[in-house]
């Protein structure tokens, strides 16, 4: 792994922090590049009312000198504006643990006595930490010409439809719509269904599609399994909170489909190869093959609403109701954000294991040059070989 992200923090302490060590140097970086990212993670309907307290803004205190990257590990940090509320005042006991958040496994784990510790690392007020670092990797991508973008196809019953629509494009309608969806007729309805889950106490999950583009050929490798680019992506993005279910390209609907279907027909376009399909999603044996990198990912419906669930006081050992927190009702548009910085980290990994070299302007030349290669270079064999005596 070239690089290496590490947070820390509780969601009400008094700040989040992160160090992301391995960003090459010569990388114009300021906060205010940061914080553009923080502000888009803290909007989309369906939020709780946390996210009117919180006004994530980044500092950074190490790694940037001069407006640029040193090739130190960059140190990050975030104040949670909520923690003035909770500073010196006693809080009451918590043991009856909602199903489906981390508060049982987590005190089962760490032989907790108040389920509180459980909850604090656990919560999503992580990803912000996430979100600025992956900043950090979006704008390093960026530099090589890639893109990486999210939109919600789905939340509750309601399914967008954006088949045949240009992800760039797909991308900035999502972005100007508060349910993150690029179909209004479904944004309007996901809207719809998110307000009836909120009147009726309930919760709700949904599916994001992610994507990259102008990615190289020859990021990840079939030579190892821990180096397999959808097992690096698929770590990334399953480490997100309450994310459940990954897909690669059109994964699911071709494991219904004969081989002679499923696949992307290889072509010729002048010298160079072309595929009229991507049912891959710009992997094939573990390797980007140039094509867009198309993903999509299932979020659950979060564990805590106002109608209670079933569960067991460990305090008391007796049955009873979950207690409601405040919480989100639907953070999955919210989760696009958390989901692409997610993505740029782990494609950053793989670039700067690909091309090499602690600066940036030691890799713009390399990449260029791997952008270049032709059919011809490959210079095949056209005889018979002896492969093993
Ligand atoms: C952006 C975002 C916001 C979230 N907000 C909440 C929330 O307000 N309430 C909640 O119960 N879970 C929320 N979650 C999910 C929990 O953090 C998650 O379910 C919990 O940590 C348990 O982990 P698991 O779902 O992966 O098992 C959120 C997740 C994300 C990605
Ligand atoms: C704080 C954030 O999300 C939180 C994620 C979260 C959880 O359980 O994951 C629970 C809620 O925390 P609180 O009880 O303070 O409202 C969310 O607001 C955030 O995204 O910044």
């Amino acid at each position: 792994m070239s690089l290496r992200l590490l947070t820390a923090g509780e969601s009400h302490g008094p700040a989040l922090t992160a160090i992301l060590d391995g960003m090459p140097a010569g990388l114009p970086l300021d906060a205010a590049v940061i914080d553009r990212e923080l502000a888009r993670r803290q909007k989309g309907f369906g939020a709780g009312g946390r996210m009117k307290i919180e006004k994530d803004k980044v500092r950074i205190l190490g790694g940037v000198m001069g407006g640029q990257t040193t090739g130190g590990p960059l140190a990050l940090l975030a104040e949670n504006a909520d923690h003035k509320n909770w500073q010196g005042n006693a809080v009451d006991p918590m043991s009856a643990p909602r199903p489906g958040h981390a508060d049982l496994t987590g005190a089962l784990k760490y032989g907790y006595h108040d389920l509180r510790p459980a909850l604090e690392r656990s919560s999503a007020r992580e990803t912000t930490m996430r979100v600025a670092a992956g900043a950090v990797c979006k704008h390093f991508l960026a530099q090589f010409g890639i893109r990486v973008g999210g939109y919600v196809c789905a939340i509750g019953s309601v399914e967008a439809d954006i088949k045949d629509k240009e992800l760039w494009q797909l991308y900035e309608a999502a972005e100007a719509d508060d349910q993150r969806c690029p179909d209004p007729q479904a944004a309007q309805a996901i809207r719809a269904e998110i307000q009836a889950a909120i009147d009726s106490g309930d919760s709700l999950g949904g599916q994001i599609e992610l994507f990259a583009l102008n990615l190289p050929v020859g990021l990840g490798s079939f030579v190892q399994w821990d180096r397999r680019l959808e097992a690096r992506l698929a770590h990334a993005l399953m480490s997100v909170q309450a994310i459940k279910g990954f897909e690669v390209g059109d994964g699911f609907a071709i494991s219904r489909l004969p081989g002679t279907r499923a696949h992307d027909d290889i072509d010729l376009n002048g010298s160079s190869l072309q595929r009229a399909s991507n049912h891959a999603g710009g992997i094939e044996g573990g390797i980007s093959n140039g094509q867009p990198l198309l993903l999509r990912v299932a979020m659950k419906p979060i564990a805590t609403t106002l109608s209670p669930h079933k569960t067991v006081d460990l305090a008391n050992g007796t049955a009873g109701p979950t207690r409601y927190e405040r919480s989100d009702y639907c953070p999955v548009p919210r989760a696009v954000p958390v989901l692409e910085a997610m993505l740029a980290l782990a494609l950053a990994d793989v670039l700067i294991e690909k091309l090499g070299g602690d600066s940036l302007a030691e890799m713009q030349p390399r990449f260029a040059a791997l952008k270049q290669a032709r059919l011809e270079d490959l210079a095949m064999d056209n005889r018979p070989v002896v492969w093993w005596e």
